[in-house]
């Protein structure tokens, strides 16, 4: 634990907090919540006073942000404990400020679209003052005269974008210590918000284990652009929303994760859309060639994307081919 997360967790203590973790790193460095003693299913892990907490306007994280920046501009902020743990420019990874060099390396038009013209686009509107009737808070308002600059900019987006809670209507909200807390699918903890804002064990927890919550049913290519990891427990991997048979761009259709049933005409129609994808896929990534290692975080986390991404498409193809063959019975269907 660094001296800055020390004091992070003293401050907590001596606002009122009740802490039964620490903060440490896995193998892979990424930093988390870990249990302090056991936890029994039903008690609290981690108890948060409210006047701790920095709550924002829930509009779009760009135009949310400027309160977050005016926080970590002003030197007798009071949570200024809390800001000195916020990850620099290299620690937080998101749709917003997702390197230029690394955009094409997404290798499928929908993601690159998405990140171009929706998530880079706006973060660059905001920071050019063109949403300004939007913002509680303006860029200017929150900063003075001093001048901000692209990158820092879509840096303090991406820290709003993956570490706030929806724990209170019409609120994004930043919890100290809570917003340390991983991403497991498979996770049952709680998160509360009373006069605390507090996590409650889902289930018996021992000593030294991880706590972790689960950030939502996103699919892979969803995790990516805004959280900056994948998912690496489930399996087979799910299909990126991207790959979906009911995807549309822009349109928030629920993805449902139900195999396709219907007439064999219309499993061998998903059979060839997913096979078609497939060969895009790797004819782009050849063409593309290696991936530079000049952000090594980056160009790992791409290569881990595109073997999810292939894996997953491998096992619906694989179970729609099953799936035909089981129709036409032991003569054998041309798939
Ligand atoms: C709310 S923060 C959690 C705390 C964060 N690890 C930190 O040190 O500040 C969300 C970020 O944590 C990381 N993260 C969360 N869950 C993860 C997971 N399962 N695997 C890898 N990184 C994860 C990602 O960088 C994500 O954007």
């Amino acid at each position: 634990m660094t001296k800055d997360e020390q004091a992070l967790l003293d401050w907590v203590i001596a606002e009122g907090g009740e802490l039964r973790v620490t903060i440490s790193r896995d193998e892979a460095g990424v930093r988390g919540l870990y249990t302090t003693q056991p936890v029994k299913k039903g008690e609290v892990i981690v108890s948060i006073p409210q006047h701790i907490v920095l709550s924002v306007k829930n509009v779009a994280a760009a135009e949310a942000s400027p309160q977050l920046l005016k926080e970590i501009h002003s030197p007798c902020s009071r949570l200024r404990p809390y800001l000195d743990t916020l990850p620099g420019p290299d620690g937080v990874l998101t749709a917003y400020n997702w390197p230029e060099e690394y955009i094409k390396y997404l290798a499928d038009p929908a993601m690159e679209e998405q990140l171009k013209n929706s998530f880079k686009l706006h973060a660059r509107n905001t920071w050019l003052g063109h949403n300004d009737d939007e913002m509680e808070v303006t860029i200017p308002e929150a900063i003075g005269r001093k001048n901000i600059t692209l990158k820092e900019w879509e840096h303090v987006v991406s820290l709003l974008s993956s570490r706030t809670f929806s724990i209170r209507k019409g609120a994004l909200s930043l919890v100290p210590v809570l917003d340390l807390v991983n991403h497991d699918v498979r996770d049952i903890n709680q998160l509360g918000n009373s006069s605390t804002v507090d996590l409650v064990a889902g289930k018996d927890l021992a000593a030294g284990e991880q706590v972790t919550i689960t950030y939502g049913s996103m699919r892979n290519d969803e995790l990516l652009m805004y959280y900056g990891f994948v998912d690496t427990v489930t399996e087979p991997p799910r299909l990126f929303s991207v790959d979906h048979r009911d995807f549309k761009l822009y349109e928030a259709n629920p993805l449902s994760d139900s195999p396709l049933e219907g007439p064999p005409e219309v499993l061998r129609t998903e059979l060839a859309r997913l096979r078609g994808i497939l060969t895009a896929f790797e004819a782009r990534l050849d063409g593309l060639g290696p991936i530079p290692d000049t952000q090594p975080y980056v160009a790992s986390l791409l290569r881990d994307a595109h073997d999810r991404r292939r894996r997953a498409l491998h096992a619906e193809i694989g179970r729609l081919e099953q799936q035909l063959q089981g129709a036409s019975g032991s003569g054998g269907e041309e798939l």
